[in-house]
């Protein structure tokens, strides 16, 4: 189990800086603020840590610089703003780090990026290359490109696919309060910090609120729902005050600084990470209760005698949600044979498949090395 001394010994951070935090009000980057965080990053970089950073602030910039006083409504502006406003985010990262001789490297991701295997691959080498290279990825979220469809939607969800891609020892969440109370601070003076918890403790789902400020995104919903992702590959999580004095570099002595989330479960290997983290399956399979178990308790592959309802378009190799008759997912994983196939040889064994389909690809629907419960 993790606990606070073991956070000096630790070596690879993704440090996720949030709007509310970032922004003056929405009045564009805080300038002032980056410098300390900057600095702090590369005293931990000097120690030998390596530091990914995941920022957001791209729309607030760009409204900024187009003279826009509200956020603009239309999905198309935002875009825009986040256009012209990741300029200045990424020059204000360059210019801070290469004065104290760092190199950045900016880095922009869609939710496609993660959920297509080669790309995923592709994205953990890039990255990886560059943490050996010296360098320290800037990333956000490609919202120029970014669909409804295709969106993290907040930066706090991306930064744990992120910690999940590098197997990071540890994810940061700096944000614009102390760390996460037992209510939401703001308008509630008894609210008390919460110093550590576990992160499958499910009066989380209590406490944590929205975002109130119009700025950020998902508030500490996001958060929790972060730390819980990082969890799968074993990282902790501290959600901490990005204006504390030194927040880092205490972060990194160990000092009880804001809220310590611990992980509940041994890491997954990479590849059941990626499956758990895939945001968007492409279609649903509705097993029945004999199924469910047969999962839960054995641990076996998915056949599709056990399966009663196939829901959606996809193809062999896509992820599908494998869901309770209650409408639970109990677990996901990739699908060896299309809806159309699925759908001709649910509830049939194995046995059956070659006089229904002309031909037997898979015995199982779902092979147990590529499916992960949830
Ligand atoms: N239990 C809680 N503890 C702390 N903050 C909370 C809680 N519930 C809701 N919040 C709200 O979450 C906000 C931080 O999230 P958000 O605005 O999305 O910021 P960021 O841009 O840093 O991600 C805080 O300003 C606070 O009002
Ligand atoms: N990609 C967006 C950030 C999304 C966002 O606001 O996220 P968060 O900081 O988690 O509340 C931007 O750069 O403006």
């Amino acid at each position: 189990m993790i606990s606070r001394d073991r956070i000096p010994a630790t070596r690879r951070w993704v440090v996720k800086i949030g709007s509310a935090l970032l922004t003056r009000d929405g009045q564009g980057l805080d300038r002032e603020m980056l410098a300390p965080w900057v600095e702090q990053m590369v005293e931990r970089r000097k120690a030998g840590c390596e530091v990914v950073l995941v920022s957001s602030g791209a729309v607030a910039e760009g409204m900024a610089r187009m003279g826009w006083r509200r956020r603009p409504k239309t999905l198309h502006e935002l875009q825009a703003a986040a256009a012209v406003g990741q300029m200045g985010l990424v020059r204000a990262y360059e210019d801070c780090f290469q004065c104290r001789g760092y190199h950045t490297a900016q880095v922009l991701l869609t939710r496609d990026d993660l959920a297509d295997r080669p790309r995923y691959l592709n994205a953990r080498s890039t990255l990886r290359t560059l943490l050996k290279l010296g360098v320290i990825p800037v990333i956000n979220e490609n919202d120029t490109v970014a669909t409804d469809e295709l969106r993290f939607g907040d930066n706090d969800t991306l930064a744990a696919l992120v910690a999940n891609l590098i197997e990071a020892d540890l994810l940061v969440l700096l944000t614009d309060q102390d760390g996460l109370f037992d209510q939401d601070p703001r308008g509630n003076p008894n609210a008390r910090l919460i110093p550590e918890t576990w992160v499958d403790d499910p009066q989380l789902d209590q406490v944590a609120g929205g975002s109130v400020t119009g700025l950020g995104t998902g508030g500490m919903v996001t958060k929790v729902r972060a730390a819980r992702l990082a969890a799968r590959s074993g990282t902790p999580t501290i959600i901490a005050p990005g204006r504390g004095e030194r927040v880092l570099t205490r972060i990194g002595s160990g000092e009880l600084v804001g809220t310590l989330l611990i992980p509940f479960q041994e890491p997954q290997a990479a590849r059941k990470q990626w499956l758990a983290g895939h945001l968007q399956a492409r279609g649903r399979l509705v097993l029945d209760a004999g199924a469910v178990r047969a999962l839960r308790e054995q641990g076996t592959s998915l056949l599709a005698v056990g399966v009663k309802e196939i829901r959606g378009r996809f193809h062999r190799g896509e992820v599908v949600a494998c869901m309770d008759e209650a409408g639970r997912e109990v677990a996901r994983g990739l699908v060896n044979y299309d809806a159309d196939e699925s759908q001709r040889i649910k509830g049939k064994p194995s046995s059956t498949f070659e006089s229904i389909l002309g031909y037997l690809d898979d015995e199982e629907l779902i092979h147990r090395d590529n499916l992960v419960l949830l």
